[in-house]
């Protein structure tokens, strides 16, 4: 790669369906891997408000399932009401996993915790621009958290910069009191990738060291996305290169404009998927197709990108911003609590191999950086001798 360039509260309320964690008694089964998040999650529940007898049943479920396995216990009689919908709900998880149910439940405390504590919730006021952002801009409207990158010129090239404050403003994100957020480009472009200018300025140490950084950088930047609390929404406004497009495979919807394309030339620029693509694509689209983007650096267009599955709908440019905000603004006024539920439901199973996919991918990434065939393609960029 480049890399050898030298170049220019309330308690949950008391009642018959009152969550075992408030007994705090912890079983030691549940004293392994994530025993202090499980605590740390019982303490909390204890703050919580009432978060509502569905929610306090998942709870009853989680608990006795990472602390004591599957359903064991004799169905309660038929007039049983409320043991019943308690022995319902632990024998519904069937043979999930402790440590699974251990997760899960430390999450939906987490999630409950984050809408709950008020005290601590950044409550932008509505419409304000957020300071503190130079490569972006993240603005909150009408309970939508929007980030947008923001180097037009440069066609939102991800700059070191860009990487950092991506992962600050998610981070903001996950805490303030919006429901959904929204990642877009300024510009003609979605986003051009990775800045291939971020692998001239090699420290002292040389260029293992920088290879070093960069995979570190990469890998919190994907992890941000993978644990992503809210509904997460793409809303591509123009052509999406490299890592713009590998974690689309992260969000939970993807918008596109008719004029955007979604181009991962990673053999073209020596390097290799990123993003968790390499688990998230072929699931996603299929192996071949996936192959065909990640292996051969097939660009393809919005309409092709959403008949593979990776894009949600396909909008007219000319109609683009006007019907996908409308959309979304409807969409932001859902219960956000039910919202952020049913992200965790549907991707929390997925979680713990994302990060190992993502480690993984940039254990291999790390090593193309150091490659030739790396370094002549981002060279031959930058001299201008070659452009996608
Ligand atoms: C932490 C490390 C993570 C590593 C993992 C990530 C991997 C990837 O993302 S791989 C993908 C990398 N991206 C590219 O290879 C794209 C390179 N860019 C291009 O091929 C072209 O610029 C283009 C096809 C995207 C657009 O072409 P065109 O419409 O002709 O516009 P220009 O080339 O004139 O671009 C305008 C301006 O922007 C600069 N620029 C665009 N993209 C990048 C980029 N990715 N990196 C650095 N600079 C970029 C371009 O150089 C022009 O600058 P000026 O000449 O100064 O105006």
């Amino acid at each position: 790669m480049g890399l050898r360039m030298q170049r220019g509260r309330r308690p949950v309320a008391g009642s018959s369906l009152q969550v075992p964690a408030l007994q705090l008694h912890v079983s030691k089964t549940a004293m392994r891997a994530s025993q202090k998040d499980f605590e740390s999650a019982l303490s909390q529940v204890k703050l919580l408000k009432d978060p509502g007898n569905e929610v306090k049943l998942k709870l009853y479920a989680l608990y006795k399932q990472a602390t004591e396995g599957p359903c064991n216990t004799p169905k309660p009689g038929v007039f049983d009401l409320i043991n019943k919908a308690k022995w319902d709900a632990w024998n519904a998880l069937g043979s999930l996993p402790k440590e699974t149910a251990r997760q899960n439940y430390v999450d939906l405390v987490s999630g409950l915790s984050s809408s709950s504590d008020s005290s601590s919730q950044v409550k932008p006021e509505a419409d304000r621009k957020q300071p503190g952002y130079e490569t972006l801009v993240v603005t909150y409207e009408d309970s939508i958290t929007k980030i947008m990158m923001n180097r037009p010129a440069k066609k939102n090239a991800v700059t070191t910069q860009m990487y950092n404050e991506i992962m600050l403003a998610l981070k903001a994100a996950s805490k303030d009191d919006s429901a959904i957020t929204v990642l877009t480009g300024n510009g003609d472009y979605y986003s051009s990738g990775n800045d291939l200018t971020n692998f001239t300025d090699i420290p002292p140490e040389g260029i293992e060291e920088k290879a070093k950084s960069g995979a570190i950088l990469l890998r919190d930047f994907v992890d941000c996305f993978i644990d992503f609390p809210k509904p997460l929404i793409a809303a591509v406004n123009g052509p999406a290169v490299g890592i713009s497009v590998t974690i689309l495979g992260l969000f939970d919807t993807v918008y596109a404009s008719s004029r955007a394309t979604f181009h991962t030339p990673f053999s073209h620029l020596g390097q290799s998927p990123e993003g968790c693509s390499s688990y998230t694509f072929p699931k996603i689209m299929g192996p071949a197709k996936a192959a065909e983007m990640l292996i051969f650096g097939k660009k393809i267009t919005a309409a092709e990108a959403c008949a593979q599955g990776l894009v949600t709908e396909v909008f007219p440019d000319s109609t683009f911003q006007k019907e996908v905000w409308t959309r979304l603004k409807a969409y932001s006024k859902l219960p956000p609590n039910a919202m952020r539920i049913s992200k965790q439901v549907i991707r929390n199973r997925e979680k713990e191999k994302l990060h190992a996919i993502n480690a993984e991918e940039i254990r291999v990434l790390q090593e193309r950086w150091l490659s030739d065939e790396c370094t002549n393609a981002v060279m031959n960029f930058l001299t201008r001798k070659a452009k996608l």
